[in-house]
């Protein structure tokens, strides 16, 4: 029996006779086997889509859920504005909502973050103090030196930085850390251009053209009379993330003359990044119109771009994480897809869907990226770096 098997549902875990569950303190296993796990802004469209996921969970069960001080003390049903097309899980509807205060997730071997970045960075900074594992959305540590950013599907082997991070904590943590996912942006289009870089080696230039869905900017977000009817050219901060996130994402961890562990951004990456982003009105669903050169020359042709996307296969799901998609990539031959409406549910929101793969008279190639913002780009890929970070053993280790 794999590990995986030993930590799922079907599978009577209980604390004794599991050894994979052995390493983590009993008060963070729950009845049945699963470890517990609080959500922070959990009232929001992100918190929205780790509540719909964490709800079916094989090895997670959510024990706290915690968002601002205007929803603390109701029950979760009353706090929220539930925008999700299914009902609100049962086993949270009469759950109350709590502050996000440390001392209310002291039983979480996880905390996932979906909090506003207004608030995030003094929060999230609170529950690693505290020795909590936090997995966050929010952009405040993406560009912190020892806090990796891990799109799960491209650069889980991010996670050996963790054990200095908490090292340099004043004071050391023993089991606290925090992990941030991408810009959903970054996310969609970087798990393809990994799929190429892996099969042809490194990419030059890439031009990235974003189509972002209203739900990117989270609830109530853009006003209606502004996006109905319109394309709106600026999403503020957005281009930089996205051309900063992608070196981070891709470079490798290299020693430093200190010593210390470090993001290699700069040698490796001959990469330029330029991204125009626009906000159109899609509910869910980031399309990307992309372009690159390869630094290979001759580079691949067309047809091999596509087999080797198709062919695609993530460490995530080599490791057995049970959120990652069966397929990371599947390549669309139908002249007009990926469309949102028709693919952003691909795999449960947790594949991405490219199309229109086909030579590019400036660069070397051209094609269309679909994500879906809400999982990939955000609940889906904090829960797989989860997934990864139990079976590598980083949480509670
Ligand atoms: N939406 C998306 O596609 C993506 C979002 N992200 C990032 O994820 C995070 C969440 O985004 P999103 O869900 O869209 O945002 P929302 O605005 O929909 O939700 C924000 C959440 O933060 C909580 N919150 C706000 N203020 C406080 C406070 N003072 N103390 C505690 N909690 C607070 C809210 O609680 P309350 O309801 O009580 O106000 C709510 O639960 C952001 O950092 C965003 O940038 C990243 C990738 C994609
Ligand atoms: N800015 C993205 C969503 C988001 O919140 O990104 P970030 O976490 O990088 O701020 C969008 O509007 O679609």
């Amino acid at each position: 029996m794999s590990s995986t098997d030993q930590l799922s549902a079907s599978d009577d875990a209980d604390y004794t006779s599991n050894p994979h569950l052995s390493k983590y303190p009993r008060h963070t296993i729950a009845e049945g086997g699963r470890i517990k796990v609080g959500v922070l802004g959990a009232t929001g469209t992100v918190g929205q889509r780790f509540i719909t996921l964490l709800a079916v969970h094989p090895w997670f069960t959510i024990h706290v859920l915690g968002a601002s001080s205007r929803s603390a003390n109701q029950t979760y049903a009353k706090a929220v504005r539930w925008k999700q097309t299914t009902p609100i899980p049962t086993s949270v509807r009469e759950m109350i909502v709590q502050e996000c205060l440390p001392e209310h997730f002291t039983q979480c071997a996880i905390v996932f973050s979906g909090l506003d970045a207004e608030v995030a960075g003094d929060i999230e900074s609170a529950f690693r103090a505290a020795d909590l594992a936090i997995f966050s959305n929010a952009k405040n540590f993406r560009r912190d030196a020892h806090v990796p950013l891990i799109v799960p599907l491209v650069n889980p082997h991010h996670f050996s930085i963790i054990a200095q991070q908490r090292s340099i904590h004043s004071p050391p943590l023993k089991k606290g850390f925090i992990v941030t996912n991408a810009n959903c942006s970054t996310t969609g289009f970087v798990i393809p251009i990994a799929a190429l870089e892996k099969a042809f080696g490194p990419i030059e230039s890439l031009l990235v053209t974003t189509m972002q869905a209203i739900s990117g900017a989270g609830y109530p977000g853009v006003a209606s009379l502004d996006i109905l009817d319109n394309v709106i050219p600026y999403i503020g901060g957005e281009e930089e993330k996205i051309e900063w996130e992608t070196l981070k994402i891709l470079g490798g961890v290299v020693e430093g003359d200190d010593g210390l562990k470090t993001f290699d951004m700069h040698s490796r990456h001959p990469l330029r990044v330029s991204a125009s982003c626009n906000r159109v009105p899609v509910i869910d669903g980031h399309t990307e119109c992309v372009s690159l050169r390869f630094a290979k020359r001759p580079p691949p042709s067309p047809q091999q771009v596509r087999e080797a996307l198709a062919s695609f296969t993530p460490d995530a799901q080599a490791l057995g994480c049970p959120s990652a998609p069966r397929h990371a990539i599947t390549v669309h031959e139908e002249p007009d897809r990926p469309q949102p409406r028709l693919d952003r549910y691909y795999q449960d929101g947790a594949g991405v869907s490219v199309g229109r793969v086909r030579q590019c008279r400036v660069l070397d190639v051209k094609f269309v990226v679909l994500s879906n913002n809400v999982s990939i780009g955000a609940a889906t890929s904090s829960i797989i770096n989860a997934e990864i970070a139990v079976l590598k053993g980083v949480v509670q280790s």
